[in-house]
């Protein structure tokens, strides 16, 4: 029977996949992650953005790991005080993305599953961590977990999630072009990609 379009491959980690290390260009254990862009909802110092702080972290195995901290607002509410559940999911989706960025990039989310696993009242921190499990071709696999107000602190959710690897048209072709513009691409570069 063919597969329902909702339902995608599993985000198990395959069996012929491999650690793959930190880029010799990426940040170092210790060190902070700038924003990657100004503008970004996750990571950005924007007024309503998730405003995460990144570090790269010590990964035992000598892999590619970030830890991140996010204050929970006011204006971040789902049920009355605590914190809406597709922001932790977005969190997830940019603390996910980050770490893959310190092993290879530009890659997109293509599958993310995140479990909620205690109420996250307003007003706390959350500390989170993920690292890049395995990588096969342009596929990686990533685990990322929160916790309350500490980084031992209580589990407040878990997350894995697929990043494939794209090329550069994937944003020429699909970006809205004066965003590409306002980063230095000239309308000839995006006309080009999109011919
Ligand atoms: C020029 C200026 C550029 C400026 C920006 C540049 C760089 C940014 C740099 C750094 C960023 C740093 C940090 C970022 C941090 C956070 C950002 C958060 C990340 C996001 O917020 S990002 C937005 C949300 N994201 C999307 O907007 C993606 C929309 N989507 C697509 O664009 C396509 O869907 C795509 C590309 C994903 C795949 O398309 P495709 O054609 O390339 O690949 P294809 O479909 O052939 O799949 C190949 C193999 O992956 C398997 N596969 C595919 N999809 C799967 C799934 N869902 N589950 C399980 N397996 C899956 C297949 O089963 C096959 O597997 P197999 O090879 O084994 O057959």
């Amino acid at each position: 029977m063919a597969a329902s379009p909702t339902t995608s491959p599993s985000l198990e980690l395959p069996a012929d996949a491999t650690l793959p290390e930190r880029h010799p260009e990426a940040p170092a254990p210790g060190e902070p992650i700038p924003p990657h862009s100004a503008v970004c909802f996750g990571c950005a110092d924007v007024p309503h953005g998730l405003r995460l702080e990144f570090r790269v972290a010590e990964d035992p195995a000598g892999g590619a790991a970030v830890a991140a901290r996010m204050v929970l607002r006011p204006d971040q509410q789902g049920a009355p005080g605590l914190l809406h559940g597709g922001l932790l999911t977005a969190a997830f989706d940019e603390v996910l993305g980050s770490v893959v960025a310190l092993v290879t990039r530009p890659c997109v989310t293509a599958r993310l599953e995140t479990d909620f696993r205690r109420p996250m009242p307003i007003g706390s921190t959350l500390w989170l961590h993920a690292r890049v499990d395995g990588r096969v071709g342009r596929k990686l696999y990533v685990t990322g977990t929160a916790r309350l107000d500490a980084e031992d602190g209580p589990v407040v959710g878990t997350a894995k999630a697929l990043f494939l690897k794209v090329g550069m048209e994937h944003f020429l072709r699909n970006s809205r072009p004066e965003d590409l513009e306002a980063l230095g691409v000239s309308a000839e570069q995006i006309r080009a990609a999109r011919s």
